[in-house]
């Protein structure tokens, strides 16, 4: 079976292993998210990318989920001792590396996806991971800031400022202008099923779709696509979506963001057991719905989520 994912980063990285769990002899490819993207220190960092790609790998830091396990901080200190910021950012010491290879190997020609391959082949996640795009597009959150109205960096806004104020307005910046990757369009005309994690509607699955070309590929495959909930009794399960939702008019509900997506890309969408209320009014909404538990506890309820997901595609494939 070939599965396409559409990836953001913690909550699609999670799954993915709970995925491969499920369904071993699957041949998996993960259109990931790189609107979260940064250039930082003249470096590029890919946190979505690395995110799947150090998850599956085994060599994620599990507590905080981004970033390497057994890390060090002693490039970021020294950096601070000369002034050179911003230090709001944690990259670590054995992160750098993977960041100093992918920055050098664009500097040579080579696109973020032949890049994001070779970073692969140390790896071995086990599933073929794409960028969205080998074009740049940088999400920007737009919000008030001592009374002035600016655009800053996604990771600007999540990270240095932790979403605490509004977001006003979340732009892909040159997601218009992008292509998708080399594989990506191939991949989901090939495909037998389509899942959206339960990543971020807004800011990494709604960037994905941004991609011009990636949103009409996945109506056209005409198999089933099935999404999983991010959302659990009225709250993220992880982040901030809440704020990202806001921004764009969405209600913070299950319900709502399987609406948001609508029933022209879903035709499946689980919600947790909580929200059992829920699946009359996605269904009323032309989406096949079902509760189930969405808690990604361990390896087992995630891949337990999975098998959901596959059999919810059966269901509408039939
Ligand atoms: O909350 C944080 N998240 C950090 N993240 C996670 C990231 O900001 C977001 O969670 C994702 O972009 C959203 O998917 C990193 C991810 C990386 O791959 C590399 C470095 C970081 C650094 C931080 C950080 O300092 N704080």
């Amino acid at each position: 079976m070939r599965i396409v994912v559409l990836a953001g980063g913690i909550g699609g990285a999670r799954f993915l292993r709970g995925l491969k769990a499920a369904a071993p002899d699957a041949d998996i490819t993960v259109i990931g998210n790189t609107g979260d993207d940064i250039h930082l220190f003249g470096l590029k960092v890919c946190p979505d990318l690395d995110t799947v790609m150090y998850t599956l790998g085994g060599g994620i830091n599990e507590e905080q989920g981004w970033g390497r396990t057994d890390e060090t901080f002693q490039v970021k200190d020294e950096l601070k001792a000369y002034g050179v910021g911003p230090d709001w950012f944690g990259l670590g010491d054995r992160d750098f590396a993977t960041h100093i290879v992918r920055t050098q190997m664009l500097g040579a020609g080579y696109p973020l996806s032949a890049v994001t391959e070779a970073l692969c082949e140390r790896w071995q996640p086990g599933v073929r991971l794409l960028p969205m795009s080998d074009d740049r597009v940088e999400t920007h959150v737009a919000v008030e800031l001592d009374g002035e109205r600016r655009a800053v960096h996604f990771q600007e806004y999540w990270v240095r400022l932790r979403a605490s104020v509004d977001a006003l307005a979340v732009v892909p910046v040159g997601a218009e202008q992008s292509k998708p990757a080399p594989g990506v369009l191939e991949a989901l005309a090939e495909a037998d099923v389509v899942l959206f994690p339960p990543s971020n509607p807004v800011v990494s699955i709604g960037t994905v779709l941004a991609v011009p070309g990636i949103r009409e590929a996945i109506a056209e495959a005409g198999v089933p696509v099935v999404g999983l909930s991010p959302i659990v009794g009225g709250a993220p399960v992880r982040g901030m979506a809440d704020k990202m939702l806001s921004a764009i008019g969405v209600e913070t509900t299950a319900a709502a963001v399987a609406e948001h997506y609508g029933s022209g890309l879903l035709d499946g969408w689980l919600v947790d057991s909580a929200d059992t209320e829920a699946v009359a009014e996605v269904e009323a909404a032309g989406i096949r719905c079902r509760a189930v538990p969405l808690m990604m506890t361990d390896l087992d309820a995630t891949a337990a989520m999975a098998r959901e997901a596959l059999a919810l595609a059966e269901e509408v494939r039939a």
